[in-house]
């Protein structure tokens, strides 16, 4: 016998958040395994002292972080989180990785103890004891509910587009995978499910420090060629740092869209690449040129360089990745964006072939 229809909430209303609406709003009103309504948790904000829970509930359009696209008119907007989760089966996370602590502290004994997560966010949080933490473990250690993770080489307004583009779905849960890979995709949007959650969700925070990188030379008109480079040792330290810190994760995971598409794609086109661009032609903050330009979105890369980097320096590692530790020793000033190339020219990636030296050359 068939169960009853699932009711899916959306935990955040940005740019992806609300690409992402539009997806899940199409899926639940055409799929017999899904309610109909999907909630969608606002931050409420005024536009032009009207809300935005209004705004969008009426035009169906978010009008501040995805203009110019329709939400299905089942996605409903909700600015209380616990009246927007409390009787959803499918929480997905999709809110800048800073709010993310504050969201489950409220939600703490208001969901449903059988609900179940998917995390959208890119990011770290500082472990409490040190260290990093993802977001998923964080949700599920708050929460007290099993959660996988969707990255991939998905910017929001492609996607909104419906502009054909793939996506990871780290999920370890095979009753889960179905239920996630069915309300996600569709046919412009296609989900593969690998078991590697870990790995998944890492990649999907790295490739934002290398996307910094990536500015920085397209700031300082280095050329392509440099932006492969810088591309190439990311993916390199981001391989790395799943092996060192996530053992038992698999090298085909970085294949996948979480891995080196979605690098790509955030190298070229992201948000954080354009401010880190600008960062370097203007000499603004970086906080400054992300409320300048961004319009209330948020950077993920600087703040992910600088929770990576205080795991590397505690444990005196910073030389074992030295393009992440420059990436944020010059967002955060304590050097030039032209030493960058300086710091990574001796990369351990460059002294693998051990070649002979030149004295033992000449005596070839
Ligand atoms: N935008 C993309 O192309 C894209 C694609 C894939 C993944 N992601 C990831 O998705 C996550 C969410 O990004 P986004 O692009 O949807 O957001 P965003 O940066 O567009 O928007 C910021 C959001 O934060 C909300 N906000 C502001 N203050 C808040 C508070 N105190 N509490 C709760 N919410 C608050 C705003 O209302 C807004 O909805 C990030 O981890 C990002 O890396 C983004
Ligand atoms: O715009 P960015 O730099 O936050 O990147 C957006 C997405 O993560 C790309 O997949």
């Amino acid at each position: 016998m068939p169960g009853k229809p699932k009711k899916a909430c959306i935990v955040g209303s940005g740019n992806w958040g609300s690409a992402i609406a539009k997806i899940v709003g199409y899926n639940a009103a055409r799929l017999p395994q899904f309610d109909d309504r999907v909630s969608m948790y606002v931050y409420e904000e005024l536009i032009n002292g009207k809300k935005l829970t209004d705004i969008i509930n009426e035009t169906h359009e978010n009008v501040k972080y995805l203009p110019g696209h329709k939400l299905p008119s089942n996605v409903v907007t909700i600015p209380d989180i616990v009246e927007a989760a409390k009787d959803a089966d499918i929480l997905i996370f999709v809110v800048p990785h800073q709010f993310v602590r504050t969201l489950c502290s409220t939600l703490l004994g208001k969901i449903k103890p059988t609900a179940i997560g998917l995390s959208l966010i890119k990011g770290f949080d500082q472990a409490e004891g040190g260290g990093i933490e993802l977001i998923s473990h964080i949700i599920k250690r708050q929460l007290q509910i099993r959660c996988a993770v969707l990255m991939g080489a998905n910017l929001a307004g492609e996607v909104a587009d419906e502009k054909f583009c793939e996506t990871t779905i780290g999920c370890k849960d095979s009753r889960m995978k179905p239920i996630l890979r069915d309300l996600i995709q569709t046919e412009y949007f296609r989900v593969v499910v690998v078991d590697d959650e870990d790995a998944v969700e890492v990649c999907g925070a790295l490739k934002n420090i290398v996307a910094c990188g990536a500015g920085f030379v397209d700031g300082l008109n280095l050329g392509d060629n440099t932006k492969a480079a810088v591309i190439r040792l990311g993916l390199m330290e981001m391989i790395k740092f799943v092996d060192v810190f996530y053992p038992g994760s698999k090298l085909s995971t970085f294949f996948e869209s979480c891995g080196v598409a979605d690098l790509i794609t955030t190298c070229y086109g992201g948000r954080n690449r354009r401010i880190c661009e600008a960062f370097i032609k203007t000499g603004k903050s970086i906080k400054q040129l992300e409320d300048e330009l961004l319009n209330g979105q948020k950077l993920q890369g600087p703040y992910t360089a600088e929770e990576v980097n205080f795991m590397l320096k505690t444990r005196d590692m910073e030389n074992k990745f030295p393009l992440f530790t420059a990436i944020f020793r010059i967002c955060s000033g304590q050097l030039q964006g032209n030493e960058l190339i300086d710091c990574i020219k001796n990369h351990p990636e460059h002294m693998k072939s051990k070649l002979p030296s030149r004295t033992v050359y000449s005596k070839l």
